[in-house]
């Protein structure tokens, strides 16, 4: 069995794919993975050889197994059934094969490359395990089997259902584990990569250096959690804290994977920072539960909810995908200031772009994804929609424009017909009664909106003017000429462009100039920097910008 390893000139992979490729060896696999390894038959047939037991019990989940685990569990075979000296040139491939830096991927993936005829007969041999024993190929843990069948009537009225689980342990009495000679330990952990210990106290104090040095000596990362070894200490509050610990070092059950750990969080939304306060409470099996519902509602709310117009969603992909250019523009001094979330730390903006930016991403601390979790994004834009549509709405004030989401969603709800001069047709053109197919870039802002500076024609002043000023219109104010310009590009390919106006600058600054112009509208959205709220609703009331019965929507402030 061992010939295919002991070819040194070879690299340990092309060695083990060879080994793999055996006959003889892939036909000792395939028929191993189909032993009822955990039962009393198998026990029996092996009493007198526990050590041979052990290994055929991890070797049926060959297929998922690390390279070096599967090379040490060979090693054990050969030597217990044909003695040390055949086991020897395994010890040495483990040493070299652990060298390698994907000694911990499980054979599998090794799949592609080995020879053909060989990955055909390890595949046909999965799909059979995949229904006779699954298990076998999808194993949640190499120490624990789970089975169950039901059935039921025909009409499907009464459904009887049989489940079991099936836990096997082995339990070693032994001495000088920590010696730096003794594999017993090394032969569990090196495959993994990792071990995680929980010691009390007492053990810690006497055994703690010897073994932060063991595996520090073997080369393998060592988590000690370390807990009270007071009788008085040991109860349901210390096993809680003890897997608290746990998953804190990521060991948490794979069922509860998207409870996201507490200081990972990103605290964003109104749900992340209910989210973030019970996964900090104490009862974590009902809490659990709480963070699982309230996770799926941002993905269930943009799953159900009508979608996007193709414009909108652009706008989301663009803005996810174009948003690193702000943290290098602050760089470059293209941006006088970073936008108000990663300022002021107080901005709740709405998570509908996780799709796209998930939330690990947005976790590993990087400013610029933070900065495109503003983005309204679908769920509010339907909201923002239903008010325009609702209220028969026709003159609306969006403060705080970023790439553009709220104010195109807005000017999608406005009656298309503006007046009469002009009608916007798809793509960017319009037609004037009298005239031919002008391209929308005639609704050019004006010089004291964004993009400034640039000549215009008189005839096509005129005609900004009768579509911005007509009856559907979307007036929206940002301090940042970079998003601006970026929102103007988002909002470029759709009809509704002409219905949008754009102005940059302080927002207070530019509701004073829109109230010295006699301007009123009938829906505001109020969405910039939070502690700046108050005193921008208090000019809107003030200076009637917001008309007596017209509607203010203010974003995160539940
Ligand atoms: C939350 S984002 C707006 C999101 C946008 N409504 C959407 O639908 O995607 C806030 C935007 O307001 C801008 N802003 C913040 N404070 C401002 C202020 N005082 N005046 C003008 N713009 C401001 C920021 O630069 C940022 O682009």
């Amino acid at each position: 069995m061992a010939s295919p390893i002991v070819k040194e000139s070879t690299s340990p992979e092309e060695r083990l794919l060879k080994l793999l490729s055996e006959p003889s060896v892939q036909s000792l696999l395939t028929t191993v993975s189909r032993l009822p390894v955990f039962s009393k038959e198998m026990a029996l047939a092996f009493k007198d050889d526990l050590d041979l037991l052990l290994a055929l019990k991890q070797l049926k989940y060959f297929w998922n197994l690390p390279q070096s685990q599967l090379a040490i569990l060979l090693e054990v075979m050969a030597r217990q059934l044909e003695g040390p000296s055949q086991a020897a040139p395994f010890q040495e491939f483990l040493r070299v094969l652990t060298q390698t830096p994907n000694h911990a991927k499980n054979i599998k993936h090794l799949n592609d490359q080995l020879p053909a005829e060989v990955k055909a007969e390890y595949l046909r041999n999965a799909d059979y395990l995949e229904t006779a024993d699954s298990h076998a190929v999808y194993p949640t843990s190499i120490y624990r089997q789970c089975d169950g069948f039901t059935l039921a009537t025909k009409d499907a009225s009464t459904i009887e259902a049989v489940m079991s689980t099936t836990l096997t342990t082995t339990i070693k009495i032994a001495r000088k584990v920590l010696e730096p000679s003794n594999h017993l330990l090394y032969n569990i952990y090196k495959p993994l990569g990792r071990c995680v210990a929980v010691v009390d106290d007492k053990v810690d104090a006497i055994y703690g250096e010897e073994l932060d040095a063991y595996f520090a000596g073997h080369g393998i990362e060592f988590k000690k959690i370390v807990s009270s070894g007071n009788e008085a200490d040991k109860d349901i509050r210390d096993v809680e804290r003890i897997l608290v610990s746990l998953k804190k070092v990521g060991l948490a059950d794979p069922q509860s994977k998207k409870m996201a750990p507490p200081d990972d969080r990103f605290v964003v939304t109104p749900t992340d920072l209910m989210i973030s306060t019970l996964t900090k409470s104490q009862n974590m099996a009902a809490v659990g539960e709480v963070v699982r519902m309230l996770d799926g509602v941002d993905g269930m709310v943009v799953k159900y909810s009508t979608q996007p117009s193709e414009a909108l969603r652009n706008i989301s992909v663009q803005t996810a995908k174009t948003n690193p250019n702000w943290a290098e523009m602050e760089k470059k001094g293209a941006t006088s200031k970073l936008l108000e979330a990663g300022r002021d730390g107080g901005s709740f903006c709405n998570g509908v772009i996780w799709p796209l930016c998930t939330l690990k991403q947005l976790v590993a601390g990087c400013l610029q994804l933070w900065e495109a979790e503003m983005i309204s994004g679908q769920a509010e834009g339907q909201l923002l929609q239903l008010l325009v549509k609702f209220g028969r709405v026709k003159k609306v004030l969006d403060i705080g424009t970023f790439t553009g989401y709220s104010s195109l969603a807005m000017a999608e709800a406005l009656p298309e017909e503006l007046d009469g001069s002009a009608v916007l047709v798809a793509g960017r053109q319009v037609k004037l009664e009298g005239s031919g197919w002008v391209t929308s870039s005639l609704f050019r802002p004006k010089s004291d909106h964004y993009p400034s500076g640039r000549s215009r024609s008189g005839g096509r002043d005129q005609l900004a003017k009768s579509c911005c000023q007509g009856d559907g219109r979307v007036v929206t104010l940002e301090r940042q000429e970079e998003a601006a310009k970026m929102a103007a590009e988002n909002w470029a390919s759709s009809p509704h462009v002409g219905k949008i106006e754009s102005r940059v600058g302080e927002a207070q600054a530019l509701l004073q100039a829109l109230a010295s112009q006699g301007e009123s509208f009938d829906l505001v959205f109020l969405d910039v920097d939070k502690p700046g709220y108050f005193a921008l609703y208090q000019t809107l009331m003030e200076t009637g910008l917001l008309r007596v019965g017209g509607l203010l929507a203010v974003d995160n402030t539940m």
